[in-house]
């Protein structure tokens, strides 16, 4: 059997404490086969875990993967006129090698912060399954469609488009890529077109994954037109089921907040994003309270800046606090199990927590460092004190992405470059 140790570490447990103890991982199958301190087996492979936390790999549950190439290219606006003004015209210009270089860039990102899953609504979607099966990680993918500003065949063909593409790479990858049908959000995609692409996703068991709730502007005009709020509208369409899932859920009543809880459908909370664009404050701890199921997204890197999960974490444990005015609110633990066992959840994937039998989706962070110390808590470290330049080897599926910081799947300085000559490209064409 194929094997590796990730030895003389300490390991963050399902229940948020801390062992010392080795992890024996099957390679062949990508799972975890023991967790102790007297391991026998040899194992064909070790990673040096000494000093450092071994965690779950982070999983950022909402992100839109490209827009790596859009760091910086727009920022200090709202959502609707950032969308409109500067992101969808730079966005049509994006080439098919575009879309390949800025996927490649965020996964190297993702794997130098220990993130080993994400969920990602994009386009040109398989140059992004291409790029997450050659960079080792777990996702699930989907093409994101509007029709707003569309005519009728168009709109039809975008959203043909989202289950076709969720249809065929459903399981590629050797199973690491799953998909979404992902309409964009309750106001930016026209109701017969969201009720069809609900029923087609449901029908192969396929989740639905869109923006919701995430500024009043999203908000009024349902209210208004329709007499009833997004998240009940989006009941009626049949989009809100346990296997589905919203990013955002800024602007939720207590009555939606019930329909999450009640349906099981998961809510990505992304809250730089929502602080970057003034969206608002989610109400993360009252959906937590009513056992609504609360991952971690960064959303994309334009309206972030960047895919460091642990950012999002210390960002979301802190706007929960402000959000209900409660220095005891979206605690530590609370953030460390949203950024990884939540986001699994949220988004229906393996991971995010070390157990015999599960994944081996792994992020090994050093606690040799100045601002990580003294250990006098490790989970709070990781909430409030760690950050994705932290982690010094991560894995996923069984397989060493990185190791001592080197990225070993994809070309990090050749991909950089490539990034940079695309958008010196880009901006000419723009
Ligand atoms: N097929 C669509 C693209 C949809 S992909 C998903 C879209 O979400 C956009 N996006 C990124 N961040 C956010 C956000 O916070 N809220 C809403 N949309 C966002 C992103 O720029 C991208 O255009 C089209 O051709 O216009
Ligand atoms: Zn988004």
């Amino acid at each position: 059997m194929d094997t590796l140790r990730i030895e003389g570490g300490q390991v963050l447990r399902p229940d948020m404490t801390v062992e010392r103890a080795d992890v024996l991982v099957d390679r062949d199958d990508g799972t975890i086969l023991d967790i102790g301190t007297d391991l026998d087996a040899d194992a064909s492979e070790t990673l040096d875990a000494d000093g450092c936390l071994v965690m779950p790999g982070l999983v950022n549950a909402h992100c839109h993967v490209s827009m790596t190439l859009l760091r910086g290219y727009a920022d200090d606006k709202e959502l609707d006129a950032w969308l409109r003004e500067d992101i969808w015209p730079a966005e049509a210009a994006l080439t098919a090698d575009d879309i390949r270089v800025g996927a490649e860039l965020g996964l190297v990102e993702m794997i130098r912060s220990g993130t080993t899953t994400f969920a990602d609504m994009y386009f040109d979607v398989p140059e992004i399954v291409d790029a997450v099966e050659d960079a080792g990680l777990r996702a699930r993918l989907g093409h994101g469609s509007v029709t707003i500003g569309k005519d009728d065949d168009d709109a039809w063909d975008d959203i043909e488009e989202s289950i076709e593409i969720a249809r065929e790479f459903d399981g590629a990858a050797d199973g690491r890529i799953r998909t979404a049908v992902m309409p964009h959000s309750l106001t930016t995609v026209g109701e017969k077109y969201l009720r069809e692409a609900a029923a087609e996703a449901h029908e192969d068991d396929i989740p639905v994954h869109y923006h919701a709730n995430e500024t009043t502007d999203e908000v009024d005009p349902i209210v208004e037109e329709r007499d009833e709020h997004p998240l009940s509208y989006a009941k009626d369409l049949g989009m809100l089921t346990e296997r589905d899932f919203i990013a955002h859920g800024v602007h939720v009543d207590d009555e939606e907040i019930s329909l999450l809880a009640e349906s099981g459908t998961g809510v990505v909370h992304c809250p730089a994003s929502n602080m970057k664009l003034a969206s608002g404050m989610a109400p993360v701890q009252d959906m937590l309270d009513a056992g609504v199921t609360v991952g971690i997204g960064t959303d994309g890197a334009a309206s972030n800046n960047d895919l460091d999960m642990f950012d999002e974490m210390r960002d979301a444990a802190m706007i929960g606090k402000l959000a209900a005015d409660d220095a005891s609110a979206v605690a530590a633990e609370d953030v460390v199990r949203m950024g990884t066992a939540g986001s699994a959840d949220a988004i229906g994937l393996p991971g995010g927590a070390l157990e015999v039998g599960g994944v081996a989706d792994i992020a090994v962070v050093d606690l040799d460092a100045p601002h990580l110390t003294p250990a006098n808590d490790l989970v709070s470290h990781l909430a409030y004190a760690a950050r994705g330049s932290d982690v010094r080897h991560t894995v996923c599926d069984g397989q060493v992405l990185m190791q001592d910081r080197e990225v070993l799947t994809l070309d990090e300085s050749s991909v950089m470059e490539r990034a940079r000559e695309a958008v010196t490209e880009l901006r000419d064409r723009i």
